[in-house]
């Protein structure tokens, strides 16, 4: 219910995208040199995705009044290998701002955290400076997923393609995703549980790295993520949450 919530405010978004032509002009825009998110993943054991994340539905104000280059800058020093930026304004409290200042204030890959559900919204997420995309396989058809993973590949962005289920999955394993997320988090119901990701992580045999999202409140959570076979993991309330988020990203890190 909630999620047919966000999606039709995003498509009152995309309109508004589509009156202002957005697309005649992303062609000419210099893109920064892209960063890797699969890279990054593949180059360590056990990486966290950091998310910048004030707000959501299922827990209303996380943290009011944030400054996302501290955060990013804190993330960034704790060893986490990108950040997330949850860039919806109405359910997260995010912006397109918080994307563009944290990607020219840290040398991480960062992830544009948004429910992406046509192709303007790509080329939004190219000219705000994202290296990669959230995709839900959950809000969109196979052939629209398909076709966007293309779309933002030809624009120089990777994917990062979430599941829930395994339905969504056997979608996610035939488009090119650059990354599978596994969401611990039910998008309707809103509970998370961590066996998601232990149940789901070994049916993939594919080369991309998969990651945890969601739930995780621990590095026992960490730990359990990493035992289940994930390639890192996506954290958000936990550190948004923290007086020295420094210090938990290298606890989280410490039990891996
Ligand atoms: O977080 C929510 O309440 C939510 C509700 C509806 C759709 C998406 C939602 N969250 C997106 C995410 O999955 C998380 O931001 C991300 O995985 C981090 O989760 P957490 O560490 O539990 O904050």
């Amino acid at each position: 219910m909630f999620l047919k919530k966000i999606v039709a405010t995003k498509q009152k978004e995309i309109d508004i995208l589509k009156q202002k032509g957005q697309q005649d002009h992303v062609l000419s825009l210099a893109k920064n040199t892209p960063r890797s998110l699969s890279a990054a993943l593949l180059a360590t054991s056990f990486g966290i995705i950091a998310e910048i994340k004030p707000a959501s539905p299922s827990k209303g104000v996380i943290q009011a009044e944030i400054d996302p280059i501290t955060i990013a800058t804190e993330y960034e020093r704790g060893g986490a290998i990108a950040i997330s930026v949850l860039t919806d304004r109405t359910y997260f409290q995010g912006s397109a701002e918080n994307l563009i200042n944290v990607r020219a204030s840290v040398g991480l890959p960062v992830l544009r955290k948004d429910f992406i559900i046509d192709a303007i919204q790509i080329e939004e997420s190219l000219q705000m400076g994202a290296d990669a995309i959230l995709l839900i396989v959950a809000i969109l058809e196979e052939k629209q997923l398909k076709d966007l993973v293309q779309h933002a590949h030809q624009l120089g962005l990777e994917v990062l393609v979430e599941v829930h289920d395994e339905q969504e999955l056997k979608a996610a394993l035939s488009c090119e995703a650059d990354v599978i997320g596994i969401n611990n988090r039910n998008l309707h119901s809103f509970e998370t549980n961590l066996e998601t990701t232990e149940r789901l992580l070994p049916m993939i045999s594919s080369a991309q790295p998969v990651i945890a999202e969601s739930g995780i409140h621990a590095p026992a959570d960490a730990l359990r993520m990493k035992n289940a076979g994930a390639a890192g993991i996506l954290v958000g309330e936990y550190l948004m949450r923290q007086t020295n988020r420094e210090q938990a990203i290298q606890a989280l890190l410490s039990e891996v």
